[in-house]
């Protein structure tokens, strides 16, 4: 398989209704994909299906054999009353994909969230409880703790969403950084952003109406169809 991931003729439907239809895609190695569409198009619901957390009632979704997958959900709708500290967060991303039933962190697990908060400047926010950080700190420790199972694919469910132009440039240095080497799915409402750093980019309404480069199309054809922009 020369792709990563591979989405044919996909359906997927709530209580009889659907809400993803004929969703064909391929996915290849080291690419970034942008996902826009409307609120309600389909766009979380297709991330869940390729995750496997919600099962479609047609078509086909086939993964790399050894693909690891980190996943970052929309910071807006995590709990943050949970009483965990970032270390704790970032840990549990050593389950990831490889998850087995009694497997005990070791030594090495809490290295390599050491060196990833280090390395993305998160040091000194270890031992602070996930309830006491700011919307953008928050991002960047839930990014974290999907980059410390090593994926080769990261999805990242509208991780911009609600933050200011600071964090917003931090993220997209994060994600670049990844994507030298590694597959980058973003669903995002940041036009602006697929735009200017000429993504390839998914127009998604339950059906894929688009798929090409953000800047061959005229802005109107690749519009996400009245959507709110949360950026
Ligand atoms: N668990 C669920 N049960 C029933 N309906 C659902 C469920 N999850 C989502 N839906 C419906 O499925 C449709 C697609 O929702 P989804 O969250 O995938 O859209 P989205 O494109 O991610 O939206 P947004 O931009 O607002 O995040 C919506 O109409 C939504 O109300």
């Amino acid at each position: 398989m020369d792709n990563i991931l591979e989405l044919k003729d996909v359906y997927v439907q709530y209580n009889g209704n659907h809400v993803l239809e004929e969703i064909s895609l391929t996915l290849e190695d080291g690419e970034f994909l942008s996902i826009i569409g409307p609120n309600g198009g389909g766009k979380t619901t297709l991330i869940k299906a390729i995750l496997g957390l919600v099962k479609p009632c047609g078509g086909q979704i086939r993964l790399r054999d050894d693909l690891i997958i980190g996943y970052v959900p929309q910071h807006t709708k995590f709990d943050r009353q949970f009483p965990i500290h970032v270390f704790d967060v970032v840990l549990t991303g050593r389950l990831g994909n490889r998850l087995r039933l009694f497997k005990r962190y070791g030594e090495e697990d809490r290295q390599k969230v050491t060196e990833i908060l280090k390395a993305m400047g998160l040091s000194h926010l270890a031992k602070r409880q996930i309830g006491m950080l700011s919307g953008g700190q928050l991002q960047k420790v839930l990014i974290a703790r999907a980059l410390v199972a090593q994926p080769d694919l990261l999805i990242l469910d509208e991780p911009t969403a609600n933050l200011d132009s600071e964090n917003r440039r931090d993220i997209y240095d994060i994600l670049h950084r990844f994507n030298e080497k590694k597959a980058v799915i973003l669903v995002t409402h940041d036009l602006e952003y697929i735009e200017d750093n000429k993504r390839q980019v998914v127009l998604l309404n339950r059906k894929i109406i688009y798929r090409g480069d953000a800047k061959t199309r005229e802005k109107t054809q690749i519009h996400d169809h009245g959507g709110t922009h949360h950026a």
